[in-house]
């Protein structure tokens, strides 16, 4: 375990960054819409160290600072932060344990999303963008309650092995994952903007999915070859 005391010059920066990070990207899910009053967190594992940074429990994002983020183990256990972490924090760390993967969860309960969540249902994969960030259905995970790694498990056991980086976690929200924090909330927004797209053109008559290998296709496509790829001077 890498207690703080013990942190290299490099590990204490990378942790300061991490803090003002995670702290400020918590604007982004107001920005979009995604939470409502606290509703919502982000985490994201400290480069090089066994320390997540998290959202303190019930503080308003306006009043989020990054001294204000909480520094947990990867157990949960608050190592640093004048403020309990959130409620979440269990279910982000046994994330982390066993998907080592995955350097930032984020929670929210985008409307939407959680519409689906509510009737615990996977949002088909019927559109491009879904397919470009999904890659496949956003799938759906057990209900859980609040406050152990309960939610953990469940984020764990639907999204491991899965294309997915959103799992819509039975009558509860959204949880995300991702390579870093901007990742995880990217895949935050986007899975509220899908959920709400398919939601709205199911009002007017069946809505299908796509065939798998135009979803493979679309799929390999935005992740490896859209945008500006390392090494591109275009
Ligand atoms: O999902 C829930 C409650 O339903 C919690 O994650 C949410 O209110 C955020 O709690 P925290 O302020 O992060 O402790």
């Amino acid at each position: 375990m890498t207690a703080l005391s013990d942190l290299s010059a490099h590990s204490a920066e990378a942790l300061e960054a991490a803090r003002a990070r995670v702290c400020a990207l918590h604007a982004e899910l107001t920005r979009w819409n995604l939470v409502t009053w606290t509703s919502g967190n982000i985490s994201e594992r400290v480069p090089g160290t066994d320390l997540v940074v998290i959202k303190p429990s019930g503080v308003t994002y306006e009043d989020l600072t990054p001294d204000s983020m909480v520094v947990c183990d990867l157990r949960g256990e608050r190592l640093d932060g004048r403020h309990a972490p959130s409620s979440d924090t269990d279910a982000h760390a046994y994330v982390y344990r066993h998907m080592p993967e995955v350097n930032a969860v984020v929670h929210t309960h985008s409307t939407y999303a959680t519409a689906w969540a509510a009737r615990s249902e996977p949002i088909p994969c019927a559109i491009t963008a879904m397919a470009d960030e999904f890659g496949d259905d956003i799938p759906v995970g057990p209900f859980a309650l609040i406050g152990g790694d309960d939610i953990g498990r469940g984020i764990v056991a639907t999204l491991d092995g899965h294309r997915s980086p959103a799992v819509l976690m039975a009558k509860h929200g959204v949880f995300t994952v991702g390579k870093d924090a901007k990742a995880a909330v990217k895949a935050a927004v986007m899975c509220e903007d899908v959920a709400r797209t398919v939601h709205l053109a199911r009002e007017h008559g069946p809505v299908e999915r796509l065939p798998q290998e135009h979803i493979d296709a679309l799929y390999d496509r935005y992740q490896n070859v859209y945008g500006q790829r390392e090494g591109s001077d275009t």
